[in-house]
């Protein structure tokens, strides 16, 4: 219920998204009419609906509304938690399915009869769903929610932007929605964690570019004089994205209506583009979004401040300076020049450095109070995907090295690596942040359950262990293989003979990734119950990090 009201007007910003969304539905149904493959007119039907909902959803907004939003009530800045909640809950919902999908692929490598003939559930085409659903809309909504609740508690301001914030998170949920149902139905433009097609990638520039206005506008209006360190990285994620996205994605559509694209690199050029977009979305959109992530839950879950924020300065410029230059280490032995390889190699290598300042400025975050990792399962998630994020970042520049890559490129110890980051780091960050979020946006006293969190974070633990050991032996193992000659130089193993090899791992991998599932529906569960039954904290104001009930 709306507090100390004000007129009530229809304000810029309801009025701008509306007539967004309205421009919408008249370039879907044109879109609609004319498609030229059937994919191209589901998904403009698809948009063609969602604009209208959107378009509606705000006019009925504003009919139901008392009066215009206050920036401030009784002098406490009215938060907006709104679309932050939105994007908790869909964080959860989509990280439960991604990880379902990613069991599904690991079934399928173990027993590739489980891709039942089928085309829209084949490997090729689920590998693609799994990856966006566990990075863009697992991770995308965990970044989306942390970043708008962080940068509004640290800069004590409501959110810039009045309804922007709902359609950047809707509005990149719909680019998911897309993305996703043209990987089933066959569209791909076969960029790895680039698939989607021109129309969904020119709707996400849309979306993120508002996304970083409404940032920025934030940070702008602030009420501290200081921007806190998280939102540095929160700033470097989100303009850097938007970089490598738009020059990955430069292509020419075939058809205005039609849904096939060429790109506009060729050769090699597109190659090092491309893994100058791949290596850099690790190194900002599963790195520095979720070092934001760290920098401002794991002080706030141990209530000590920031081991050094010198360090966590040093660690910020050096880290965003060296990530963007390592891409062709994902391009060694190929046509990219060998003074290019050599030069990713070389980032690579110094990249450990601020990679492992930060593990040190989370971990020593903790001094004094060690003893909460016995108490707190919730910080102790936190604290051991800081050490994972520690790991993986150790192997990186390890496998970087040109010769130990000719033994690590195209097997299984990739994998393993991208699962220890994946899972151990973004996984458990992710999962730490979710739980301290929940009952602030909620107004609940604690968790449901602690130990429920308990459960999961072993339960979870076990399966990464499994997971990433198995694939580590398989790798080798089947790197080894691949290399080994005979006496007489002939290659002593078919392909067939390694890919039997690895079937044992493969099964060993699919039930590590069950556990991690697991894990992920026992957080489901305790969340739900911490919404449903949770005890309501006393006065909002009063609990530390409980936002004020925003009058909407
Ligand atoms: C239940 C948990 C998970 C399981 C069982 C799983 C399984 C798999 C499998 C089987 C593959 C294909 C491997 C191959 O082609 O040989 C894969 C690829 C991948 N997964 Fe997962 N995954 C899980 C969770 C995650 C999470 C949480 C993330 C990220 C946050 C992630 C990111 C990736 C990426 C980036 C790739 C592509 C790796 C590459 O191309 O080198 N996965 N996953
Ligand atoms: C200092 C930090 C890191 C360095 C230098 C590094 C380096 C590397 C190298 C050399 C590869 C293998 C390339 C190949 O042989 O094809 C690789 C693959 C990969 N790494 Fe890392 N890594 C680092 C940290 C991380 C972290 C923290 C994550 C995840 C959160 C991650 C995710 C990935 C992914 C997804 C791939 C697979 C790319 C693909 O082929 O699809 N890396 N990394
Ligand atoms: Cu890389």
């Amino acid at each position: 219920m709306a507090r100390s009201l004000t007129a009530k007007t229809l304000t810029l910003d309801e009025a701008g998204v509306a007539a967004l969304l309205l421009v919408c539905v008249v370039l879907a149904l044109l879109v609609a009419a004319k498609a030229e493959d059937t994919v191209m007119a589901f998904h403009a039907w698809l948009g063609l609906a969602a604009a209208a909902i959107g378009a509606f959803s705000v006019f009925n907004g504003y009919a139901k509304r008392l009066g215009n939003v206050p920036e401030e009530i009784d002098g406490r800045p009215n938060y907006q938690m709104g679309p932050v909640k939105l994007a908790t809950a869909l964080a959860v919902v989509w990280g439960i399915a991604g990880f379902l999908v990613g069991v599904i692929i690991a079934l399928q490598l173990a027993y590739p009869a489980l891709n039942l003939d089928l085309p829209w559930i084949s490997f090729g085409r689920l590998r693609p769903l799994h990856t966006s659903a566990v990075i863009f809309a697992f991770g995308g909504n965990v970044l989306l929610a942390s970043s708008m609740y962080v940068v509004q508690r640290t800069c004590r301001t409501r959110m810039a932007g009045g309804l922007w914030p709902w359609f950047v998170v809707w509005g990149y949920n719909f680019f998911i929605l897309i993305a996703g149902t043209g990987y089933l139905l066959g569209v791909t433009q076969s960029k790895e964690y680039a698939e989607p097609e021109w129309y969904a990638d020119l709707w996400l520039t849309l979306v993120w570019v508002v996304y970083l206005l409404v940032f920025l506008g934030t940070l702008w209006k602030r009420k501290e004089p200081h921007i806190y360190v998280a939102n540095w990285f929160y700033l470097a994620f989100i303009v850097t994205i938007a970089m490598l996205h738009i020059v990955n994605n430069a292509t020419l559509p075939v058809s205005l209506t039609g849904s096939k694209s060429y790109i506009v690199w060729s050769g090699v050029q597109d190659a090092m583009t491309q893994w100058w977009y791949g290596h850099n979305a690790v190194g900002f959109f599963l790195t520095a979004g979720f070092l934001a992530i760290m920098y401002y839950f794991v002080p706030k879950r141990a209530e000590r401040p920031v081991y050094s924020y010198r360090l966590s300065i040093v660690h910020f410029w050096s880290l965003i300076f060296l990530y963007i230059w390592a891409g062709p280490h994902h391009l060694h032995y190929t046509a990219a020049p060998q003074w290019a390889q050599t030069l990713g190699m070389t980032f690579s290598i110094m990249l450990w450095m601020p990679s492992w300042g930060g593990m040190i400025n989370g971990l020593m975050t903790l001094s004094g109070a060690w003893d909460k990792l016995r108490t707190d399962p919730v910080l102790r998630m936190l604290v051991v995907s800081v050490a994972f994020y520690g790991m993986s970042t150790f192997e990186g520049p390890l496998m970087s090295i040109r010769a130990v890559n000719s033994l690590s490129h195209y097997t299984d110890w990739t994998i393993g690596h991208v699962h220890s980051g994946a899972l151990g780091w973004v996984g458990f960050v992710s999962f730490g942040a979710i739980y301290c979020l929940v009952p602030w946006l909620w107004n609940r006293k604690g968790l449901y359950s602690l130990k429920l969190v308990n459960w999961h974070f072993w339960i979870a633990t076990i399966g990464i262990v499994l997971y990433i050991t198995a694939m580590w032996v398989s790798g080798i193992m089947q790197g080894l293989m691949w290399r080994a000659y005979t006496p007489l130089g002939f290659l002593e193993y078919s392909f067939i003979e390694t890919v039997e090899a690895m079937h044992p791992f493969y099964v060993i991998r699919a039930l590590g990734g069950v556990l991690f599932l697991v894990g992920a529906l026992i957080m489901a569960y305790n969340l739900w119950m911490t919404v449903r039954h949770g005890e309501p904290a006393g006065e909002p104001a009063r609990v530390p990090g409980a936002a004020l009930q925003p009058a909407e």
